[in-house]
């Protein structure tokens, strides 16, 4: 049986950072990834070195919404792949979206006719963002289940956040889960790793909960415009812009900076590959709520079109009112939403 990890955490809270790093332990080797993203345009694919036949980007949507079609296609496909001798895994690594809800793709491997025979539950690990959890934990309740359903807790980004904060913060995920193990994400690959498999306890909400069925707005399974793909009874939408000029980098921070200050509590996540005047390679972004991390340079380009491509997950806050935002502190006038 072929043991699959769920990596879940809420938006931005460093699930692609971990995996990057995951990937690179030699227990990890052999492992194949499924990425999900929640946005039109899947870049997180994109952020990681590893790109080969195992590594495999579902299309867009919430793995919630999926959960019951592309995940268990994805594994069943990956199987018969090694069955046919193609490819070789011997674990699978699934990231979910920021705004997954966990157990229904538990669920989903112990209850799918034939994936319950090749895959088994590896553990549960879930990224906790130290800057940005407490009001996540606060107000969205995937957060909450993220956390109740791990088995390793990877506590995120302590090196930004205010230590008492961190206290606090571990006292209330003791609470929230005292059976997982809380690691911090800044200690080494094997110590994350160390000892982790699936925990017999399985959180308070049980694997019977599941929030998506009736709250999802299905619209993208029918061929509709889904362009700003929107949970609807969670408020939340993505959109993304794709702009074909050169960005210049100092209008473009100050910019986001700017955007984050003022609506930060209501955009969960930005995420984006840039490409910037005078530079010839691009740059990776990323923002979550008020925080903008530290842009990065990325070793190769994506393929399609040399366009920068910036993905917004917004609650309660029009993509329109980014849009105009942009064009207008940019004056760039080629601003497109994705299609
Ligand atoms: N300083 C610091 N930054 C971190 C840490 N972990 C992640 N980040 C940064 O946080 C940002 C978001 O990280 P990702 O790994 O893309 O987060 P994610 O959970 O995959 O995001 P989504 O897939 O959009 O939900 C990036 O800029 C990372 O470099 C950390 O421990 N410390």
């Amino acid at each position: 049986m072929t043991p699959v990890v769920l990596l879940t955490g809420f938006l931005g809270s460093g699930k692609t950072t971990l995996l990057q790093r995951l990937l690179t332990d030699p227990t990890m080797q052999g492992a194949a990834v499924l990425i999900n993203e929640f946005g039109e345009v899947g870049l997180d694919h994109h952020l990681l070195d590893r790109i080969d036949d195992t590594v495999v980007l579902l299309k867009s949507g919430c793995i919630c919404c999926t959960v019951r079609g592309e995940v268990a296609e994805a594994l069943a496909n990956l199987e018969s792949l090694r069955t046919r001798g193609e490819i070789a895994f011997d674990r699978v690594v699934i990231e979910t979206t920021g705004l997954a809800d966990p157990y229904p793709v538990l669920q989903t491997l112990t209850a799918h006719p034939v994936l319950r025979s090749h895959f088994v539950n590896g553990g549960v690990l879930t990224t906790v963002d130290a800057v940005n959890a407490a009001r996540q934990v606060d107000h969205r309740d995937e957060a909450v289940r993220q956390i109740a359903a791990a088995d390793r807790v990877i506590l995120t980004k302590t090196d930004l956040a205010d230590p008492a904060m961190v206290v606090n913060l571990r006292n209330r995920l003791s609470r929230l889960n005292p059976a997982a193990t809380v690691v911090s994400a800044a200690e080494p690959v094997g110590t994350i790793l160390g000892g982790f498999g699936p925990a017999t306890f399985m959180g308070s909400f049980g694997t019977a909960v599941h929030v998506c069925d009736d709250r999802c707005d299905h619209s993208h399974d029918h061929g509709h415009d889904h362009r700003a793909h929107h949970h609807a009874d969670l408020g939340v939408t993505s959109f993304s812009l794709v702009i074909e000029e050169a960005i210049d980098w100092t209008m473009f921070g100050t910019w986001l900076t700017l955007l984050l200050h003022r609506y930060g509590d209501r955009i969960f996540r930005v995420k984006g590959i840039l490409v910037l005047e005078g530079e010839d390679r691009p740059i990776a972004i990323h923002g979550v709520q008020h925080l903008v991390h530290a842009p990065t340079h990325m070793d190769h380009w994506p393929e399609g079109p040399r366009h920068s491509r910036i993905v917004f997950i917004l609650e309660g806050l029009s993509p329109d009112l980014i849009r105009r935002s942009f064009a207008a502190f940019t004056g760039l006038a080629r601003v497109r939403t994705a299609a």
